[in-house]
């Protein structure tokens, strides 16, 4: 999926959110235990229950690897549902990888190889060889931790060199030379506010994938007003106050009602800017 496709997907559902499936077996309702695939069971529900309001899922690998097999299988059967019934999705597999660039190579290959998964996360800590390896797949796309949304972002992120350029602001202009805004998006927190002005001095074209709504009370009105550019612009996350909306036997429900909540605010922000 390229730039145009997205912003196409977008303007269609009025939506420009983005479902993360962080699932933790500890808090899925318990009738769920009894199923084969309890992750698997539950994800098909949330999606199932989302899909018409949200353009991009964000699976977490962190909560599937915490399980072993059963884990990553249950992350492997979920992305794959979702290719099948919903072929418009932008899926993010939110890894967090980057490493020297022949380890690069095989998680760019277990991704875009053997899942075919749009996209993947990458810490750019370890420079251009460590990201360059996801960059060689056509269609495919690299999500490049820029400015994040906890409050560990303060330790190094704002540290300025003596030109006064901050380091998050160095990773997003320097890395954006390594691809284009067709391959590249930068994770930027939505809890950064009126920070997004900065991010789009560097970066005007590229998408942003925002997480910190919800569960981290960034606010979707900020990210909208100093993030938004002409094509959206914005993949905006939220996991837990979607999937664990409610805990009962309703979830998918209250993950629908909640997600079309976000999605009714986010209908009003592309219209205010003329983009619907
Ligand atoms: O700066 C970052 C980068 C990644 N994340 C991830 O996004 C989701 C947020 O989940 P919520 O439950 O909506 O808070 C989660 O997978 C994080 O690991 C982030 O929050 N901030």
């Amino acid at each position: 999926m390229n730039k145009q496709q997205l912003f196409e997907n977008i303007k269609r559902k009025k939506s420009f959110l983005c479902v993360g499936l962080d699932i933790d077996i500890k808090k899925i309702p318990t009738h769920l235990l009894n199923e084969e695939d309890p992750i698997f069971a539950f994800n098909k529900i949330i999606v199932d229950s989302t899909a018409d309001l949200c353009v991009a899922y964000k699976p977490n690998l962190a909560f599937y690897e915490s399980l072993g097999i059963q884990g990553w299988s249950a992350f492997e059967k979920t992305v794959r549902y979702i290719k099948e019934n919903y072929p418009d999705q932008f899926i993010i597999a939110d890894a967090k990888r980057g490493d020297i660039g022949n380890t690069s190579e095989m998680y760019a290959r277990s991704f875009f190889e053997h899942l075919d998964i749009d996209s993947v996360t990458v810490a750019p800590y370890m420079g251009e060889d460590s990201v360059k390896p996801f960059l060689v797949y056509p269609g495919k796309w690299v999500i490049v931790l820029g400015l994040t949304s906890n409050k560990g972002s303060q330790d190094f992120q704002f540290t300025a060199d003596a030109s006064g350029e901050r380091l998050f602001e160095k990773v997003m202009r320097i890395s954006q030379t390594w691809a284009t805004d067709d391959q590249m998006m930068f994770v930027v927190g939505a809890t950064q506010g009126k920070l997004f002005t900065d991010v789009r001095k560097i970066a005007p074209d590229h998408f942003l994938l925002v997480p910190g709504v919800g569960a981290q009370g960034g606010s979707l009105q900020d990210v909208a007003k100093y993030g938004m550019n002409k094509q959206c612009g914005l993949l905006v996350n939220s996991s837990r106050g979607i999937i664990y909306a409610d805990k009962s036997e309703n979830f998918g429900i209250a993950a629908r009602a909640e997600s079309k909540k976000i999605q009714e605010q986010m209908e009003a922000l592309l219209q205010e800017r003329s983009l619907i």
